[in-house]
């Protein structure tokens, strides 16, 4: 498969490069950075030296001949490529946020009218292969929903309230420097930010929505001063008091055919670089504590985007992804 990153000087674009390497059957032919085009992308990446020979090239999209396209931009810019490349044929993975949710609720949340909207399915592959097999145009789904929906997905029909609280790695705000990831200001340092207010709440709820569960759900994000993961600790309370064992129980039975969802005490460490979210459950009375963990660049985003690719495609969902974390 001819693959197209656009965004590749980014950090979920620098990822892709990473993963897709490894993966048998896609050949990055084609990256993009509007202020980079010309220069080798090793200028950006030199993770990426000795791996691939490419320049970048602005996103002229007619003129792209791939059978893949990752749009790794900022949200509201990917509606300007998505619908011209699927018209193209090719198969397309946003892991912006511009599809996520319907067209009504994205311009409340973001505030900005949608342009190009069509209805598309939304990635978290535990939950919507069907809709994804197959799918000429998928939006893969926010950091932070990720985690938090793996983790409160079995229990959700049998509960009243969730609540999420997650912490952050600094990659998860890009690498545009910022007031926010000045390092005096993040490094030594930890607080919690949009605390009511975050965007990724709606797609919290949409979640919880399609779990078929009438819980309210609520989600505070803090940043941590680690480059890369992101650790929530779901309270989910229950509307009956169940026992350790049977919600263990559940949540063996819930992940048992899902390749990347394991079973153990999580931590940032046990997931970095790799596409596995790793959770478990605590229970007191109501209250059912579920603590996952991903590394937000990769089944937080561009992991999760090639896992969506490979159902797209009709490949292994596991192919490229293969792959253990990496140990501090
Ligand atoms: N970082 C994370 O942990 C996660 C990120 N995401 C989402 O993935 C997307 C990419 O994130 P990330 O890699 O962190 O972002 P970065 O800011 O690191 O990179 C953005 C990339 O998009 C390009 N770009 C920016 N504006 C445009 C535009 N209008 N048209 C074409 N290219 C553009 C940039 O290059 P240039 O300006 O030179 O063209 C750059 O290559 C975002 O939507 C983000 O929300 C999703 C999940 C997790
Ligand atoms: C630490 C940090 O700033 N995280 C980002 C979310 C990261 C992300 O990628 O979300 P989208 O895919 O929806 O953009 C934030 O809080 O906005």
């Amino acid at each position: 498969m001819k693959v197209a990153i656009i965004g590749a000087s980014g950090y979920t674009g620098g990822e892709l490069f990473r993963l897709l390497h490894v993966h048998p059957r896609a050949e990055i032919v084609c990256a993009t950075s509007r202020q980079l085009a010309g220069k080798p992308v090793t200028s950006r990446h030199p993770h990426l030296t000795g791996f691939t020979d490419l320049t970048f090239t602005n996103p002229e999209i007619s003129s792209i001949d791939v059978d893949v396209a990752f749009l790794a931009v900022p949200h509201t810019a990917a509606m300007a490529y998505a619908p011209s490349m699927v018209e193209q044929g090719i198969k397309v993975v946003d892991l912006s946020a511009d599809y996520r949710l319907p067209k009504d609720v994205f311009e409340k949340v973001y505030g900005v009218p949608h342009t190009a909207y069509f209805p598309a399915p939304y990635g978290l592959c535990e939950l919507h292969r069907e809709q994804c097999k197959n799918a000429s145009f998928v939006a893969n789904p926010g950091c932070f929903p990720t985690g938090a929906t793996l983790a409160a997905a079995p229990l959700a029909e049998r509960a009243h309230t969730i609540i999420y609280d997650s912490k952050s790695g600094v990659s998860g705000m890009g690498d545009n420097a910022s007031e926010g990831s000045h390092y005096p200001n993040v490094g030594d340092n930890f607080i919690a930010y949009k605390w009511t207010s975050h965007r990724h709440l709606a797609e919290m709820r949409q979640e919880i929505g399609f779990l078929k569960s009438g819980a309210k759900a609520y989600f505070t994000p803090h940043l941590l001063p680690v480059n890369r993961g992101i650790l929530t600790t779901a309270h989910i309370l229950l509307n009956e008091p169940m026992e350790q064992r049977e919600v263990e129980r559940l949540y063996h039975d819930y992940y048992k055919d899902e390749p990347f969802v394991r079973y153990q005490r999580p931590s940032l460490n046990s997931v970095r670089g790799s596409n596995f979210c790793d959770l478990m459950v605590e229970v007191s009375e109501e209250r059912v504590v579920v603590v996952s963990a991903i590394d937000n660049l990769v089944k937080g985003a561009s992991g999760q985007a090639i896992q969506n690719m490979n159902l797209m495609c009709g490949f292994s969902e596991t192919e490229g992804l293969w792959s253990p974390a990496i140990l501090p």
